[in-house]
């Protein structure tokens, strides 16, 4: 007979601020704890413990609340295969409150911004992993959120749509794109340094070390993103 397992502590002590016109990464191992952090700010599970609010609404007291500031893009897409991207996208918009004539026009424009026009009418039953994940992600920001949270969002586009969604990122957080707040969980450095204000590395359930790409170099005394990622979210441990 196998062992009962015991409980598992997926996050333990993960802790970061996310200010207004900032990209902040979470960068982690595998399992460290990084899709669990964004599902419990997304309210999509409850933590034991610990707070999160988000424009001051505590997620937990007021999750419809802060769920309505929020556009998130969580680890599983969850699209309705039956309906087409733009039925995806418009029935998102309408859910959080939009006039259809809102939604399909936010939707138009969403498309046209990740080159999603085209596929706009195609039943996303079929969509390759790219199309899904931008299908999911115009859904995410339908509603046009202050707030961005996106777990994992390159995950399976090509080098052209990361470039986009990479200038999409950055112009939402501008001011001519609202100031938005963006928060995105990955485990690929590049990304980080290429996209993020600030960064939190979180390990083991718990965050280790945070601070811009060239604080925790220079708190590492590495010339290297990699080798300052190893050192921080495997210290103790060789590097292969
Ligand atoms: N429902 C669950 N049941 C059991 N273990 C879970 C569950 N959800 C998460 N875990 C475990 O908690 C840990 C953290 O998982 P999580 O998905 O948050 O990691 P992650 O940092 O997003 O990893 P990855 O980069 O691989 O996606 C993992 O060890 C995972 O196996």
């Amino acid at each position: 007979m196998r062992p009962a397992a015991g409980p598992v502590h997926a996050v333990v002590d993960v802790s970061f601020t996310a200010p207004d016109g900032h990209i902040l990464g979470l960068l982690g191992p595998n399992g460290a704890g990084k899709t669990t952090s964004l599902r419990m700010l997304a309210g999509l599970i409850e933590p034991d413990g610990g707070r999160m609010a988000v424009d001051g609404i505590d997620v937990k007291r007021d999750p419809r609340g802060a769920i309505a500031r929020m556009g998130v893009l969580s680890d599983a897409r969850g699209l309705y295969p039956r309906l087409t991207a733009r039925e995806n996208i418009v029935y998102f918009g309408r859910l959080q409150g939009m006039t259809r004539d809102a939604a399909e026009a936010r939707a138009a424009e969403l498309a046209r911004v990740l080159d999603l026009t085209r596929l706009l009418d195609r039943r996303t039953d079929g969509f390759s992993q790219g199309e899904r994940m931008k299908t999911a992600l115009a859904r995410a920001l339908v509603h046009d959120p202050a707030n961005i949270v996106l777990d994992e969002p390159t995950n399976g586009l090509d080098v052209m749509a990361t470039r986009a969604l990479r200038e999409t990122l950055h112009h939402l957080c501008s001011p001519e794109g609202g100031g938005k707040c963006i928060v995105f969980s990955t485990h690929i450095m590049q990304e980080v340094e290429r996209l993020c204000d600030s960064v939190v590395i979180v390990s083991h359930g718990r965050t280790v070390a945070s601070g811009t790409v060239d604080e925790l170099l220079a708190s590492t005394l590495e010339t290297d993103f990699e080798e300052a990622f190893v050192a921080l979210a495997y210290p103790g441990e060789a590097a292969p």
